[in-house]
């Protein structure tokens, strides 16, 4: 089975290829921007054309919540008309597709975990632009995959958890929001997932089964509990005041709740998902935080 991964220089692209290069069972291509760059049709349409795959894997986006909201049209191009392109593309080579989306799809006024069909609500750009490209790649193709995730961390590129070291090294104190709650996932849990639906659908193509399915570390914390536990974990001496989103402006408006239910693709696809605490432990342990 042959596999194209977009987007190969991101959080979720990078520990993808890395992953990926201990898997027996497909032959992965990692594609980067300057090989593949989303923001025009014809570029996905002649690069998709000239290679064969059974299955794409989008990790590519436009991330930057707060920009997104002042580049509205280049985080639509990346986050809704790329996608819809991709799925196109890969439909015509017999291809599924496997695209990530969000928790920012939500509105926040929900208060218990919100599964997969349960209404959209954006209240930034970016959620939006994530949105319209979960319709345009399901109208697409048939054979997809959109898994949402949220508040992605690993030791690539930008995250919250670099964030919170990175400023610890500058300041004795930060405040950070409690009233915006849902739940940190690590990049190779949800790219151990992934590399596990691929194989499911390289053993039995009919296993592959299309829809949108949740994929978050378990637990619930506030962004405030969440840079608590970096700090004591990592080790550090960090105080970390708690205030209210209203406290901390920013030009886009996160969901106060945000946590997704991730049953249904445990149960389809036989995953396990860790704990957030845990995972945590163990990126700050590959960061070289704890234990060394
Ligand atoms: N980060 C998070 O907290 C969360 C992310 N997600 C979703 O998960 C997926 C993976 O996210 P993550 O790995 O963190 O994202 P990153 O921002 O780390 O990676 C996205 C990659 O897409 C690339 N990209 C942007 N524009 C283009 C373009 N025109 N052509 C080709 N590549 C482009 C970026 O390049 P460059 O950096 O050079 O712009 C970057 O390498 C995305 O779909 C995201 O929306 C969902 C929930 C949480
Ligand atoms: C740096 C910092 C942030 N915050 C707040 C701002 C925000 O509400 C929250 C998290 O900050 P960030 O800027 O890391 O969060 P943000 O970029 O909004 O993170 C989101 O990224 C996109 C791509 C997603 O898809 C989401 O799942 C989510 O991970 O913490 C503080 O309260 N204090 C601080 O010192
Ligand atoms: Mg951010």
């Amino acid at each position: 089975m042959k596999v194209l991964v977009v987007g190969g220089e991101g959080q979720l692209g990078s520990t993808i290829s890395e992953l990926s290069a201990s898997c027996g069972f497909a032959e992965f291509r990692v594609t980067r921007m300057e090989e593949l760059d989303l923001s025009s049709e014809k570029n996905v349409k002649n690069f998709m054309s000239s290679v064969d795959f059974d299955y794409v894997v989008n990790c590519a986006a436009y991330t930057a919540v707060d920009k997104a909201e002042t580049e509205r049209e280049t985080a639509r191009t990346i986050n809704a008309l790329a996608p819809g392109w991709i799925a196109r593309y890969a439909k015509e080579n017999g291809a599924g597709i496997i695209h990530i989306s969000t928790d920012y799809v939500f509105g926040g006024n929900a208060n218990t975990p919100l599964a997969p069909d349960m209404p959209t609500a954006p209240s930034s750009v970016y959620g939006a632009t994530k949105l319209e490209g979960e319709k345009l790649v399901a109208e697409a193709n048939p054979r997809h995959l959109i898994i949402r995730t949220s508040w992605l961390y690993s030791r690539y590129g930008n995250n919250f958890v670099k964030t919170m070291l990175r400023l610890a090294g500058e300041r004795e104190e930060l405040s950070v929001v409690y009233d915006q709650v849902g739940a940190p996932t690590y990049a190779d849990d949800l790219a151990g997932a992934i590399l596990k639906i691929l194989e499911v659908g390289s053993h039995n193509d009919k296993a592959f089964i299309p829809g949108i399915y949740h994929y978050s570390n378990l637990g619930v914390c506030s962004w405030y509990d969440f840079a608590r536990a970096i700090f004591t974990f990592a080790g550090r001496n960090t105080r970390v005041k708690p205030i209210l989103s209203a406290e901390y402006k920013t030009a886009a408006t996160r969901p106060s709740f945000s946590v997704l239910d991730s049953s249904s693709i445990r149960k389809t696809y036989n995953i396990e998902i860790p704990y957030w605490t845990d995972s945590l432990k163990k990126c700050l342990e590959a960061f070289g935080e704890i234990g060394c």
